[in-house]
């Protein structure tokens, strides 16, 4: 058993585990900040990284989580064992409304992944290239080799905390690089859209208004193929002078510190004040925002919760769903003002899971309901939201009149379809 001394005190080193292939790789070191050491192997780019140190038990889904932009500024450690044996799809194929088939975004956003053992070879029908293959394209640092075991245990027993993968035969411990803490920065603005777009939804329904935080495709998808065109707007966008024109207003996922994007928080007030009738739905980051917006605080979990098949209780209904999850910030329940309440709440560590408004059409969710891939308990949610745009465009409330409003919203539009 190891001990897992603060790295003043003692710099644990843990030596490479067995994995294969590692003859033709580079040497590798895994450095946790005032923590221990992890020799290993690199299979990603030739370049040393720093960051936020984070795993995810998820088992399955990594050309998706690597994709995903809530991971921007990251290193992801992979708990299942063996990663890459499925390759990684193409980038280029898209689906029927011109969204990515199997990314959640055109690039890798994590900064560094570690592993226990890669697979090298690779084989599934979709497969263009491996997973070494695409780190390297993409610049992404990768390791393997690692005692994932260990890390985890330390993480969890230590909270989350910076990480660098070097590369190369000789490492020095004591000249680490300093360790770059992205959570100081709003990593939002790096990932959202720069220009509003429009994705129009064959025979429309509704007109649903998009924040940008970092938006994941299969959320659009889900908005999309519900018969919803979606107008998409960068994360600072003043939503507020505009909300009344659409059907609804949705808030994505996105990395990083929620408390950063106060211009997105000051906007959604000014929107729930004004357009108290609007139906609003947010994921993960959006649910962060709006529950900040409403006047709720949140906190930094000890080490987040990252995984494919977390429970969550229906405080509505009393079911329990299985869900995605990846987050290193929660909305403090204790803080909710009086017109919402709690909606949904995690079984592993009670934190909260969402939060829906007493009257008004508004709810939200830590979790993913899109969650790609899977599980798909809680994509209801999406119906949800649209059975109250449905109510909310038969009602007195809305006079929509869009007339040139994407005319003057996109100037220099970027339209799909
Ligand atoms: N997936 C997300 O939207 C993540 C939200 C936020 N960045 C967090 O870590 O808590």
């Amino acid at each position: 058993m190891f001990s897992l001394l603060s790295r003043s005190a003692q710099k644990h080193t843990f030596k490479a585990v067995r994995c294969s292939s590692t003859k033709t790789l580079d040497r590798a070191t895994l450095t946790i900040r005032d923590g221990p050491i992890f020799s290993g192997y690199s299979f990603g780019a030739d370049k040393n990284v720093s960051g936020e140190a984070v795993f995810t038990t998820s088992l399955v889904g990594y050309p998706e989580s690597m994709t995903d932009p809530s991971y921007k500024g990251q290193i992801i450690c992979f708990t299942q064992p063996l990663i890459g044996n499925y390759g990684v799809p193409s980038s280029r194929v898209k689906d029927q409304y011109h969204l990515l088939k199997y990314f959640e975004s055109p690039h890798i956003q994590c900064i560094g992944i570690v592993v226990s053992d890669v697979a090298m070879e690779y084989s599934h029908w979709t497969a263009v290239e491996s997973l070494s293959q695409w780190c390297k394209r993409e610049g992404v640092a990768a390791i393997t080799g690692v005692d994932t075991r260990a890390l985890v245990t330390y993480l969890r027993e230590q909270g989350s905390s910076l990480g660098g993968i070097s590369i190369g035969e000789t490492y020095d411990a004591d000249e680490d690089a300093a360790f770059e803490d992205p959570s100081a920065i709003n990593l939002v603005h790096k990932v959202s859209t720069k220009a509003p777009f429009h994705i129009e939804a064959e025979n429309a329904k509704s007109h649903v208004l998009v924040i940008d935080c970092g938006v994941k495709e299969n959320i659009m998808r889900n908005l999309v193929s519900r018969g919803a065109s979606i107008t998409v707007v960068p994360y600072n966008y003043p939503v507020q002078k505009i909300a009344q024109k659409f059907d609804g207003l949705f808030i994505t996922n996105g990395p990083g510190d929620p408390t950063h994007c106060s211009v997105t928080i000051h906007n959604l007030k000014q929107t729930m004040d004004e357009v108290p009738e609007l139906p609003i739905m947010g994921i993960c980051l959006g649910h962060q925002l709006l529950a900040l917006a409403s006047g709720a605080k949140t906190i930094k979990l000890k080490y987040g919760n990252r995984a494919h098949n977390i429970p969550t209780l229906d405080l509505t209904t009393g079911q329990c769903h299985i869900t995605s999850q990846n987050h290193g910030y929660a909305v403090d329940a204790s803080t909710l003002p009086a017109e919402f309440e709690q909606y949904f709440i995690n079984l592993n560590d009670q934190s909260n899971e969402g939060m829906i408004h007493k009257s008004r059409p508004i709810f939200s969710t830590q979790f993913h309901p899109e969650a790609k891939g899977g599980p798909h308990d809680t994509t209801f949610l999406f119906d949800k939201f649209f059975q109250y745009v449905k109510e909310y465009k038969g009602s007195d409330h809305h006079n929509l009149s869009t007339g040139d409003l994407l005319a003057d919203l996109l100037p220099n539009e970027r339209v799909l379809q």
